[in-house]
């Protein structure tokens, strides 16, 4: 499928739509195909704890750890068998649009990866109302420099995002680390079906709880940010994986074909795969499988088994 990018002065596609289509195309839920959306929405929850019940039995975990003064800003570090300081470490920031999930729902990718010899750590940000945007971008930054602090021997930190958490991941490719006075050994980003340019998103009834003005959804869209800075990768090695499923929607997928391409022009080290026959909440799934495409496309960049 061809995509045209965006020129400095094209008129972005997602403007020609309805506002009912708009809606449409940011309800995740509406685009699922193997169940109905009320069906999905339950089954996402229901894996999500799960998953997240059955890390907390069998592997060794240091549970709401604070990285942060504030009440919301918890994290939970999953250990693999052999314990070692310096295992690679994979940080999760979950999906919902930023308005709802939980890390106590979340660790969807702790046991594939654990049982491989990667420390994995869920996040919880504050959702909104309570969040901003500023402050989730703020909190995740402080999460990573957090871990890194904790963990210096680590064999890299690498950032799993999940749709709204793949935003927040990518906002990390330009986080500025000087303040918190510690640089992350960032070795690789795993974007799934993200979304990164927020502008869209304040036409959409999701911007209710949100409050995003249109000056704050381009200062927290990464699209935005990356085509603007034209800066290099501060570590070419870094891998950048933009994933989006096959039964995403139109908009989920243009939005994650043109931040690849945005990279690519950036010099970033990046790669994109679209998930065969997956949707929106699938895609998460296959994180809670070893033998998945998605799982062993993240353990093949953390191992370096290439
Ligand atoms: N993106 C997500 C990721 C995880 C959990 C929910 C969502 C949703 O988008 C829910 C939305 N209210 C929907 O009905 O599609």
């Amino acid at each position: 499928m061809e995509v045209r990018g965006r020129g400095p002065r094209g008129e972005a596609p997602w403007k020609k739509l309805s506002k009912e289509e708009l809606e449409n195309q940011y309800s995740p839920s509406r685009w699922v195909i193997r169940r109905g959306a009320e069906e999905t929405l339950r089954m996402y929850s229901r894996i999500g704890e799960d998953a997240t019940k059955n890390a907390r039995a069998t592997r060794r975990s240091l549970l709401h750890v604070p990285y942060g003064d504030g009440e919301g800003e918890k994290l939970d570090i999953y250990f693999p068998e052999e314990v070692s300081e310096a295992s690679p470490f994979c940080l999760f920031f979950h999906g919902g649009f930023w308005q709802s999930g939980s890390k106590d729902t979340s660790a969807f990718m702790v046991n594939p990866l654990t049982a491989r010899g990667v420390a994995v750590v869920i996040v919880a940000y504050d959702l909104a109302p309570k969040g901003t945007l500023d402050q989730m971008v703020d909190q995740v930054t402080r999460s990573i420099a957090f871990v890194q602090k904790q963990y210096p021997c680590n064999e890299g930190i690498y950032l799993c995002g999940h749709s709204a958490g793949a935003h927040l991941a990518a906002m990390m490719l330009l986080a500025k680390w000087t303040k918190h006075g510690v640089t992350p050994n960032l070795k690789g980003f795993f974007l799934v079906s993200g979304i990164y340019d927020l502008e869209p998103v304040v036409y959409t009834t999701q911007n209710a709880p949100l409050l995003m003005t249109l000056e704050g959804a381009q200062q927290n869209s990464p699209q935005l940010l990356l085509e603007a800075a034209l800066m290099q990768p501060s570590d070419p090695a870094c891998h950048v994986l933009v994933t989006v499923g096959q039964h995403d929607s139109p908009e989920f997928q243009r939005q994650s074909r043109e931040f690849y391409q945005t990279l690519c022009r950036g010099g970033w080290n990046a790669s994109f795969e679209e998930i065969r026959d997956a949707d929106h909440f699938e895609i998460i799934w296959n994180l809670t499988q070893q033998d998945s495409m998605l799982t062993q496309m993240i353990l093949r960049t953390i191992l370096r088994e290439h």
